[in-house]
């Protein structure tokens, strides 16, 4: 079970300095400018669901997903992995997570076998269950054809298949993926898609399972439950069919777009908008 209440993050970067010697140089400092990746975000994943983060680009998916991952805290707000503060006791809350980020890093000169070894290895899990582990992983990720093969070289789904087993070894009650679909062809999606969806399932262990993705059918075809995120907030929550009923739409695509950009939504179509307002003022 995860639970995000009341998110808050914002960056602090530097913007550019004129075109003076000193900036093109790297040594103009710029003006500071304040950038809320996430202004609000509210996010309840209980076990035995999937439960789809879906947003724009931009919206600020992955910096959530980030502090979700313990990668740094948020300015304010709530992290909790089966009621364990992310942010007091982070070993033990990251112990129950099984995190597949944006980048997935793995050792190029060791074999997938390896890689997913070294992994368990590192987690204190003993030699031999770790090996037990791969070959089990292998078994459900359908990657025995790779798993003795150097990373070097992989495609980017053989990539992902890797590092979900990694992410998987230590068999967490909690999953939490940053766009795994990304880069994937058909099949490949399909594929992940069945193991989330056996994963969910009380034969394998009814897990809780966060997802991003800006791709409004995947998380329509694979998500019991939905939180839309805009400009760094949740905007609304609930199942498909929920926010076509609240949203009065057929297409889920439409009600996205009303949810997600209702400036937009309000116009004829997004098009539309957009070209009115870079039309000259008469
Ligand atoms: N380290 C950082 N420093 C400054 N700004 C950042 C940083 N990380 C994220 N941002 C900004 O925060 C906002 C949200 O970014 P984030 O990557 O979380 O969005 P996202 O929903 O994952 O987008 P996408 O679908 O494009 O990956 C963006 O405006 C981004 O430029």
């Amino acid at each position: 079970m995860i639970r995000l209440q009341a998110l808050h993050k914002t960056f602090e970067t530097r913007g550019a300095s004129g075109l003076s010697l000193a900036s093109l140089l790297g040594k103009g400092k710029g003006k500071a400018k304040t950038v809320v990746a996430v202004e609000h975000l509210d996010l309840d994943a209980p076990d035995g669901r999937i439960t789809g983060l879906l947003g724009p680009n931009g919206a600020g998916k992955t910096t959530s997903l980030r502090m979700l991952a313990g990668l740094f805290a948020p300015d304010a707000g709530k992290i909790a992995v089966d009621g364990i503060d992310v942010l007091t006791r982070p070993r033990e809350a990251l112990g129950r997570m099984g995190i597949l980020g944006d980048a997935h890093g793995l050792y190029p000169r060791l074999t997938a076998r390896e890689n997913v070894v070294y992994f368990a290895r590192l987690q204190d899990m003993p030699m031999e269950q770790a090996q037990a582990r791969a070959e089990a992983l292998a078994e459900l990720l359908d990657m025995r054809a790779i798993l003795d093969r150097r990373a070097e070289g992989f495609s980017q789904g053989e990539r992902m298949k890797t590092a979900l087993a990694r992410a998987l070894v230590h068999d967490p009650a909690n999953i939490v993926l940053d766009e795994p679909t990304n880069g994937l062809d058909v099949v490949a999606t399909r594929a992940l898609r069945e193991v989330l969806r056996h994963l969910r399932s009380p034969a394998g262990g009814n897990k809780c399972i966060v997802f991003s993705s800006h791709i409004m059918q995947e998380v329509e075809q694979l998500c019991d439950q939905v939180v839309v995120m805009s400009h760094g907030r949740s905007v609304a929550t609930g199942t498909v069919d929920g926010l076509l009923a609240q949203t009065g739409r057929d297409r889920f695509e439409d009600a996205f777009v009303d949810l997600a950009f209702p400036e937009a939504a309000r116009s004829p179509s997004p098009l539309s908008a957009t070209i009115r307002r870079e039309e000259p003022a008469a």
